[in-house]
């Protein structure tokens, strides 16, 4: 401190003699400049309130922070600074303080030790214009978000409720593999990526409000607007908006992404609205199957939260669950069919192992998951190295709070980096190798208790989606895997798929993957009824 004084006192001089020399006006420049950095480098280690130091990090510049270390990947960019500041850092992006941490003790830390305190969501511009934040996965932590996620854990992804959709996903995968062996049959290859969005999309929108809108045969007006705001939703939803990070710049909404917003919300609404208004006019007897508008509607009222669901809150955890529960799906089986075509030994495991368990006279079914062990370290492995959400959804903590040693403020944006965890060295050896055998042989699982592999996340926000996103994925991995031999279109060799990755909702494959399938088993098992006649 008495150097700072010093300096302090000197600069005061120079600065109140009347005739400067240009040394002088050098020494003045200087001496501020040296203050400045101290000043910042005084903020960045010590909180005023406490003796315990602020996680390290890079140096953050003035208004923009951290933020051009970002990058295209933020992931990629966050695990390379990790190996320079160590599993847990501060850093500034804009305004916003951010703390990101990258192993699986810190992970633990954050979403078990502190779960309570680190439960809440930073709001951002879109959220609030498109939600409310009435929805699930942007609401703070309290009464209404707990409401929420136990009306759909209770009735749309339990136990029960997976059971009786089973029919919809048997329906939609057999038409996956249909249209699939039609458009090879000659040998063409498919792009995986459109076919893999659109099952999802189907499966989900027949579950939510039992109809279908892609690869139908006829096209109306609303079929049309669900997908082009579909496609609008995931796009705005997945871009990261430099308004939330530099509040100055908010009114200039520089991306329109604000402008997007408030247009695409007002087309949901008007599209819900409708939806709602059918599904009240429908009125189902009590043993006709519910979908989960219906459950939506006739809430029963739990915790004594609310009477009837508003139309936000019906409108937000519909789009919620169409954003977090279609792309996700989609883009793991793709990264799945990728890997496997990059490990033919691994390819042939899966299938010597369906053939086993399954034979070759009928087609798989979900009965049949519990027996392929294979095929669940396979869908691990893939989780491992192509988590969909590889920062998970930004937490924030409602109050301050020390972890790993280090003060974290209160009201600090928290990425949970799983990226970087699922390539720990203390969890993993040769991490950036793809070997599902790392899974067969132990107990790990990805249901949020193993602190080293987090695609769900854990704690108060992990995903209430688990049980369908899994039974999802590994019951159309089998059926593809099942059903088809995988091969590149000519001229391809495995070894030359581009890997490169978009960040979004998901983490997409930057170029669809292209492949031809060829029937592995009878012809007649390739049939499926013709959707359309009956939805
Ligand atoms: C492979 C598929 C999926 C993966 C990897 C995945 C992963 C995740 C992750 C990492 C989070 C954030 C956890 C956190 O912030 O701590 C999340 C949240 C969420 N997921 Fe999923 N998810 C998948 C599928 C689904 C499905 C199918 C649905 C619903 C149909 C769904 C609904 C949600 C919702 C509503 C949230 C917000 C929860 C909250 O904020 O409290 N997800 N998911």
């Amino acid at each position: 401190m008495k150097y700072l004084q010093n300096m302090g006192s000197m600069f005061w001089l120079l600065f109140i003699s009347k005739r400067r020399e240009p040394a002088q006006l050098k020494i003045i420049a200087a001496t501020i400049a040296v203050l400045i950095f101290l000043h910042r480098l005084f903020k960045l280690f010590f909180h005023q309130h406490t003796k315990l130091k602020r996680a390290p990090g890079p140096f953050p510049w003035p208004v923009v922070g951290n933020l051009l270390i970002l990058g295209k990947l933020p992931h990629r960019a966050f695990y390379k600074l990790s190996k320079k500041y160590g599993d847990i850092m501060e850093l500034k992006l804009g305004s916003v303080l951010t703390i990101v941490v990258s192993s699986p003790e810190m992970a633990k830390q954050v979403l078990k030790v502190h779960d309570l305190i680190c439960a809440s969501r930073p709001e951002t511009i879109a959220s609030k214009i498109m939600f409310e934040q009435h929805d699930i996965a942007w609401a703070p932590y309290g009464d209404h978000l707990r409401h929420m996620r136990k009306l759909s854990t209770s009735e749309l992804f339990s136990l029960k409720s997976l059971e009786d959709s089973k029919n919809v996903r048997n329906e939609e995968l057999s038409w996956l593999v249909h249209g699939i062996f039609e458009h090879c049959k000659e040998g063409n290859p498919a792009n995986m990526q459109t076919s893999l969005f659109s099952t999802s999309m189907n499966v989900i929108s027949r579950l939510l409000f039992t109809k279908r809108y892609f690869n139908t045969m006829h096209s109306d007006e609303e079929s049309e607007e669900f997908k082009d705001l579909a496609t609008k939703i995931m796009n705005i939803s997945g871009v990261f908006n430099i308004s939330d990070y530099v509040p100055f710049l908010k009114p200039f909404d520089l991306q329109a992404i604000r402008l997007e917003c408030i247009q695409i919300n007002l087309r949901v609404d008007r599209f819900f609205h409708k939806i709602i208004q059918d599904h009240l006019k429908e009125k189902k007897k009590a043993n006709e199957s519910k979908d989960f508008l219906d459950v939506m509607l006739s809430d029963p009222s739990v915790d004594g939260v609310s009477d009837r669901l508003d139309e936000i809150t019906i409108k937000g955890v519909a789009i919620d669950i169409f954003v977090a529960g279609t792309d996700t799906i989609a883009t793991t089986v793709e990264w799945a069919l990728v890997e496997l075509i990059r490990h033919p030994n691994v390819i042939k495991k899966v299938q010597d192992e369906l053939d086993d368990v399954v034979g070759q006279e009928r087609v798989v079914d979900e009965n049949d998951i519990p027996q392929l062990k294979y095929l669940q370290a396979v869908v691990k492995e893939t989780f491992r190295l192509h988590a969909p959400g590889p920062l998970l959804i930004p937490h924030e903590n409602k109050e301050a709070c020390e972890i790993g040693g280090y003060h974290i403020p209160a009201k600090s944006q928290i990425f949970v980096n799983v990226w970087a965890v699922h390539r720990h060295p203390s969890a993993y050896e040769n991490p950036f190798h793809f070997n599902p055998e790392r899974f067969v042989e132990n107990l790990i699982d990805v249901k949020g208790v193993d602190f080293q592999l987090l695609p769900f996340g854990s704690g108060r926000r992990m995903c209430p989606g688990l049980n369908y996103a899994l039974l999802m994925v590994q019951i159309e991995m089998a059926k593809l895997l099942h059903s088809f031999t995988w091969t590149l279109p000519k001229g391809q060799n495995p070894q030359d798929i581009d890997m490169a990755e978009i960040f979004g909702v998901s983490i997409p494959k930057k170029i669809p993957l292209q492949v031809v399938a060829s029937a592995r088993l009878p012809l007649h098992l390739y049939a499926s009824k013709k959707l359309d006649a009956f939805i």
